[in-house]
């Protein structure tokens, strides 16, 4: 971890040893697995991982969204400090959607087809802050509606979600997320099935409200290039754990888990478009089937023996670490 010099004060979010299992005929099987991370208030991260590599597990985790047969079996998940697996079930409720929000890939997780825009805002608001006069709920939620970029936002308060277009929908449910102005936002993937001019519109303005609220914003998403664009550290899942952790530029210059360099290799290069794509050969493995040591090394193109044998994260420098028992030296490629 890189928190060493830190006090836990400083993080609005801090995650130490965070286990979630599934449990199953044969026992509870981890889908996540030792996960530390921490971010302060106005920083963005990233964090990323093919599919299955427990980033969204990791994110329901942290906002208590695990429903049986999983649950969060180990570790601390601190909101300004607070441990949330030692609060009420009636506190967490009310955390959720003052303090920390969640945006889906799908809008429609957060909005509700049968209600108007202004009835669920002004819900969003009153369930937290129940003495807040209803004029001055109206007000912030148009406010907040312009400022995710929805034009007329005094009139489009009145219009029910299926009125709106996918990107604008999405924009809705960012609104939502910021309305209580939380201190912390996991975005789980929510510009993936939108076109990249509106995808590039919408990760423009979460990074410049993040920044002016001094939100801290997780985004989880398997594409690289998105969190090319927003964030500046970035946490690398692979098989339900965290395999590297770095600034963003450094890892992308110089990544040193071979997952993390398949990963970059499998950018489409703007100046060859014709080119073959990368693939990172095989599959993320089940969670009930994880490979002995190193859950990657069936993958790996730099596997040895050892590599049978569990490895931790370890810290290579002050801000980066690496769960790899042969972390690649700068420069070298895969013949
Ligand atoms: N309800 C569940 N029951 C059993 N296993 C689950 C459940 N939800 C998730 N998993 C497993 O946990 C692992 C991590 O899933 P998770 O959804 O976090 O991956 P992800 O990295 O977010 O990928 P994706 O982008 O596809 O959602 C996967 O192997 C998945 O099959």
């Amino acid at each position: 971890m890189t928190t060493n010099m830190t006090s836990r004060s400083d993080y609005a979010l801090e995650l130490r040893g965070l286990e979630t299992v599934f449990d199953g005929d044969k026992g509870a099987v981890a889908a996540v697995r030792n996960v530390n991370l921490a971010i302060k208030p106005g920083e963005i991260v990233g964090l990323v991982g093919e599919s299955g590599s427990g980033k969204s597990v990791t994110g329901l985790s942290i906002m208590g969204l695990i429903d049986r047969p999983g649950r969060v079996s180990k570790g601390e998940i601190l909101l300004n400090g607070e441990d949330l697996r030692k609060v009420s079930a009636k506190r967490l409720r009310s955390l959720r959607g003052d303090r920390m929000a969640m945006i889906f890939q799908d809008p429609m997780m957060t909005l509700n087809p049968v209600l108007r825009i202004d009835t669920q805002m002004i819900e969003a608001i009153t369930a937290h802050d129940p003495r807040i006069d209803k004029t001055v709920a109206r007000n912030r939620c148009r406010d907040a509606l312009g400022m995710v970029g929805i034009p007329d936002p005094e009139e489009r308060l009145y219009a029910y979600p299926h009125q709106f277009s996918g990107g604008m929908r999405q924009r809705v449910a960012i609104a939502i997320a910021m309305l209580n102005n939380p201190d912390l936002i996991i975005a789980d993937e929510p510009t993936t099935a939108l076109d990249v001019t509106i995808q590039a519109q919408i990760i423009a303005e979460m990074q410049k409200l993040c920044k002016e609220r001094g939100t801290a914003l997780i985004w989880i998403t398997h594409d690289l290039t998105v969190v090319a664009e927003l964030t500046q550290r970035v946490y690398v899942m692979y098989a339900g754990s965290v395999v590297e952790e770095g600034p963003l530029d450094d890892v992308l210059d110089n990544p040193l888990h071979p997952y993390t360099q398949g990963l970059i290799r499998s950018i489409p290069a703007d100046n060859d478009p014709g080119s073959r794509l990368f693939q990172i050969p095989g599959m993320t493995p089940p969670i009930d089937r994880m490979p002995k040591g190193c859950r990657f090394h069936p993958r790996c193109p730099y596997v040895q023996l050892d590599c049978l044998n569990d490895i931790e994260l370890t810290q290579t420098s002050a801000a980066r670490s690496v769960r790899c028992a042969h972390p690649i030296n700068q420069g070298e490629q895969v013949s």
